[in-house]
């Protein structure tokens, strides 16, 4: 039910904001018309804020018009308390949690509702009967809308007392339904329903028994019911051309529930079996595989990017941020595919994510990139479906990183062992050039040489396990990327890191089918894994500046695109 949509969080921090007046209060009448989704597009809160929100939003009520609460009435007298009841739903309909429904007592009877991303929109069994259908019917006229486009439906009932918060509400889905309630059983000054744009500016709305009210949603929006009865609404959200993949459920069908997502248990039961006899692996990279990884490139905002992703409700973070496991976790004792495979797959959360397919994992290995000759046989070997991300920043910059990286004596001696902190130890950043300018040189590398050429001259050389080395190589990026997109193609999503958004990182997980649908702005936007450091010197910049130039121009040409940072 949407006005109860809010996080317990929110709700904790919602008081009611209903007066102890006797007076009744002055009720305005929802004028004919209705909301404009595009007066969904952020909170009404938000769109006043900013000075986007349209007059004619106001007074996010309108009347549809009249449908008759007669028809669902009589069903619902006829059915009593049958109706209301979790475990007639749960062996006639389909049972389905809400939490803020459960604790405030507000029963339910649903019959077609969506998961937060509108990924699937389950019909239940009481959808399809023909007393239902029919009791239904009326409001659906009124709408103009086809039962085809009712992505959610229910009847909410409200015992007396119950006081349900100030919130909007919040979601995918919000942006994209019409709100629609019809009182079948209210009082009118006794159920105070208030809404408006902010928590202070609600009002109090008649909702007349039969008449058909959309609601925009994105409003500040309250109800108390204190009357002695149950307050019953149809509340039901239709999309206008939103595409839906309808699923049709079973009597007695049983759901797998998070916040965001909705699945059919019993299909993830029989997947989340076959994972848990593969000791957390299903066949073939499936559900339970990453959906994203981050290959690289070192020091280019990888973490931030991993970070951002998981802030997505459909997304689950891997058990370990790096993995590592197709460079130097590799399992050469293991003979198959398979068997890889379920190595690689213990470092996600395996049966959680097969009894809940919508959502997904990835990883962030960030010298993948670099050792492109191993790691894209036994990536496409082990994870063939994954969606492959690749950061890129400034190269002269992202050496500086790495170099300060390793020169940062904080930290345990794993972690600093991890990062190579030996490897320019009593160094100067321009010793440390010097150094590897001449590795470079003594491996013949140079703007000509092929990636072939590249994996055999210089790659044995660069220890796998820590990440001090190859500080300038990493920034080679044309070089390392031609072989990842010779083999990847369309499966690999390059993105420059140059005044980027954290909202931005969500676009690019947005292309694979697998991961989520929208971009979601991750809430907490700050830069990860940063470090302070004095700045560069200019000799030194301008020298990398130089010797990068001819390797940034392949790169320009690979992308097919200018580089940001020239
Ligand atoms: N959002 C955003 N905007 C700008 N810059 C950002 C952002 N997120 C990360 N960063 C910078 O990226 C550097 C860390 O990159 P990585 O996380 O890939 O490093 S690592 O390879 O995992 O060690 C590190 O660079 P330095 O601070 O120069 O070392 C971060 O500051």
């Amino acid at each position: 039910m949407g006005e109860i949509e809010d996080t317990p969080q929110q709700q904790q921090q919602q008081q009611p904001q209903h007066s102890v007046s006797k007076e009744p209060p002055a009720l305005s009448t929802p004028p004919p018309g209705q909301v404009s989704l595009a007066d969904k597009t952020a909170p009404v809160e938000e769109q006043s804020a900013r000075g986007t929100l349209r007059a004619a939003a106001a007074p996010y009520v309108f009347s549809r018009g009249a449908a008759g609460a007669a028809p669902l009435a009589a069903l619902l007298s006829k059915l009593g308390d049958a109706a209301w009841d979790e475990a007639a739903h749960a062996r006639d309909n389909v049972r389905i949690t809400r939490p803020a429904h459960d604790r405030w007592g507000v029963r339910k009877a649903v019959l077609v509702y969506c998961d937060d991303f509108l990924k699937g929109v389950y019909g239940f069994p009481w959808w399809r009967e023909e007393r239902w259908r029919a009791a239904v019917a009326p409001v659906l006229r009124v709408l103009g809308v086809p039962r085809e486009r009712v992505v959610r439906c229910l009847l909410a009932s409200m015992p007396p007392g119950c006081d349900i918060p100030v919130h909007h509400d919040t979601g995918y889905w919000v942006k994209h339904t019409h709100r629609i309630h019809m009182a079948v059983h209210t009082c009118p000054g006794k159920v105070r329903f208030r809404v408006g744009p902010t928590a202070d500016a609600m009002r109090d709305v008649a909702f007349a028994e039969g008449e058909v009210i959309e609601l925009n949603n994105q409003a500040k929006h309250a109800v108390r019911n204190d009357w002695d009865r149950h307050r019953v609404h149809l509340i039901l959200d239709y999309v206008e051309d939103h595409p839906v993949r309808a699923l049709q459920l079973p009597p007695g069908a049983r759901l797998a529930q998070t916040r965001r997502s909705i699945d059919l248990l019993s299909a993830a039961e029989g997947a989340a079996a076959a994972a848990a006899a593969q000791g957390g692996a299903t066949a073939g990279g499936g559900a339970t595989g990453p959906a994203f990884i981050v290959i690289g490139a070192q020091k280019c905002g990888t973490t931030s990017m991993y970070e951002y992703l998981n802030q997505h409700p459909l997304v689950l973070r891997s058990r370990r941020r790096e993995t590592h496991f197709f460079d130097w976790r590799w399992q050469p004792q293991l003979k198959t595919e398979a068997e890889q495979q379920a190595f690689y797959l213990k470092f996600f959360h395996g049966e959680t994510l097969a009894l809940h397919p919508s959502i997904v994992t990835g990883e962030s290995t960030p010298s993948y990139l670099l050792h492109f000759d191993v790691v894209i046989p036994r990536l496409q070997a082990v994870a063939p479906h994954a969606k492959l991300i690749v950061m890129l920043r400034d190269p002269v910059k992202r050496a500086y990183s790495h170099y300060q990286m390793t020169v940062d004596d904080s930290g345990t001696a794993a972690q600093k062992a991890s990062r190579g902190c030996s490897a320019w130890a009593g160094k100067t950043f321009e010793q440390a050039v010097a150094a590897e300018l001449q590795q470079l040189s003594a491996a013949s590398v140079t703007p000509a040489t092929t990636p072939e050429e590249f994996s055999c001259a210089f790659l044995p050389s660069c220890p796998m396990g820590h990440g001090g080395h190859s500080m300038l190589a990493r920034g080679l990026y044309a070089l390392q990327l031609r072989p990842w997109l010779a083999a990847c193609g369309d499966g690999i999503k390059v993105r420059a890191m140059f005044n980027w958004r954290p909202h931005q990182y969500q676009k690019v997980a947005a292309t694979s089918d697998q991961t989520p649908p929208s971009p979601f702005p991750p809430p907490a936007q700050e830069a990860a894994n940063t470090r302070s450091y004095a700045p560069m010197g200019e000799a030194i910049r301008q020298q990398l500046t130089d010797f990068y130039a001819p390797y940034n121009a392949q790169l320009a040409e690979l992308l097919g695109r200018a580089l940001p940072w020239q």
